[in-house]
């Protein structure tokens, strides 16, 4: 028997979410699912799938349970499993609000990458307190068609490379392949940033997103922009004592990023719901054969 299954989309930044509520967590979305549902042209389309369950009631969240009530189950748009989406927590906090669970001021949600601390902002704002980045040793090179650049590796709980570049456009068109990496250097895959300056502690950035291709935002990826931009500006928050606030401009948006002096990192932007509706599980079943 074919049922209505529940969904909305949301953004932060452009970067695009379909949002399956699913509070017992009775919903089968194996990766084939997820990656229908992303599907832009045969599905309902999105960057990633934002699977909302409580945490009480998801295998991954139930040691978090005491501390955040619903658990952002983030796939990527291939049904891939992340580790951490700091845009996709944005609009997940976004439709907690949405749908009553929440309501402006402070609110904890469960991720793979731990608990992390919402803030949800009167003027449509939203921060997320992102944890502190990690720098592992290590630094790779990131090659684009004739360019190649030097990368560094930057941890935001999901592995990062980000490339300062001479401009943005060497990062290749939206529907070329992967920037290649060395093999073994990131056995589960990595997202990778091309940065420019824009100003004074402002840069801009291009995203090609493990799992998802080229987006217009990646949250964790805007964060390890900043620390990486910092570090090569000789700014360590840790050493001067004091706050550094990087603006990541992205292709859709702007971001803001501030690293405290015990590392703790916060990003804050918009997130946006944009629609609401339902599909009939029969489809899914039939493009899952
Ligand atoms: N868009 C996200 C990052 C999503 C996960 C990423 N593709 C990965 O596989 O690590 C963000 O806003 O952080």
């Amino acid at each position: 028997m074919s049922t209505r299954i529940a969904f909305l989309k949301g953004h932060g930044t452009e970067n695009d979410f379909v949002i399956v509520p699913d509070p017992e967590n009775v919903l089968d979305l194996p990766p084939a699912a997820v990656a229908a549902l992303c599907d832009r042209r045969a599905g309902l389309g999105g960057d990633g799938l934002l699977h909302v369950v409580r945490s009480a009631a998801h295998p991954e969240a139930r040691g978090m349970a005491a501390d955040a009530e619903w658990f952002m189950d983030y796939r990527n748009g291939d049904g891939s499993v992340a580790e951490m989406c700091g845009n996709g927590v944005r609009v997940f906090a976004r439709y907690l609000q949405h749908a009553g669970h929440a309501t402006e001021g402070d609110l904890a949600i469960a991720t793979r990458g731990g608990v992390k601390t919402v803030h949800l902002a009167k003027n449509g704002d939203v921060t997320v307190g992102m944890g502190r980045a990690r720098l592992p040793e290590g630094d790779v090179e990131v090659s684009v068609g004739e360019h190649t650049w030097p990368a560094r590796n930057v941890n935001m709980g999901n592995p990062h490379a980000v490339a300062f570049v001479a401009d943005l456009a060497h990062a290749g068109d939206l529907y070329a392949p992967p920037p290649h990496r060395p093999a073994g250097a990131y056995p589960d895959g990595v997202n990778v940033e091309f940065v420019v300056d824009r100003g004074p502690r402002h840069v801009a950035m291009r995203v090609h997103e493990r799992g998802s291709g080229e987006t217009r935002s990646c949250g964790t990826g805007a964060c390890a922009v900043a620390v990486a931009a910092a570090r090569r500006d000789g700014v360590d928050p840790a050493v001067t004592g004091t706050p550094v606030t990087y603006t990541v401009d992205v292709p859709g948006g702007t971001l803001v990023i501030t690293e405290r002096p015990d590392g703790e990192i916060d990003m804050t932007g918009p997130a946006v719901i944009v629609a609401e509706g339902a599909f009939d599980s029969a489809w899914l079943e039939g493009v899952l054969g």
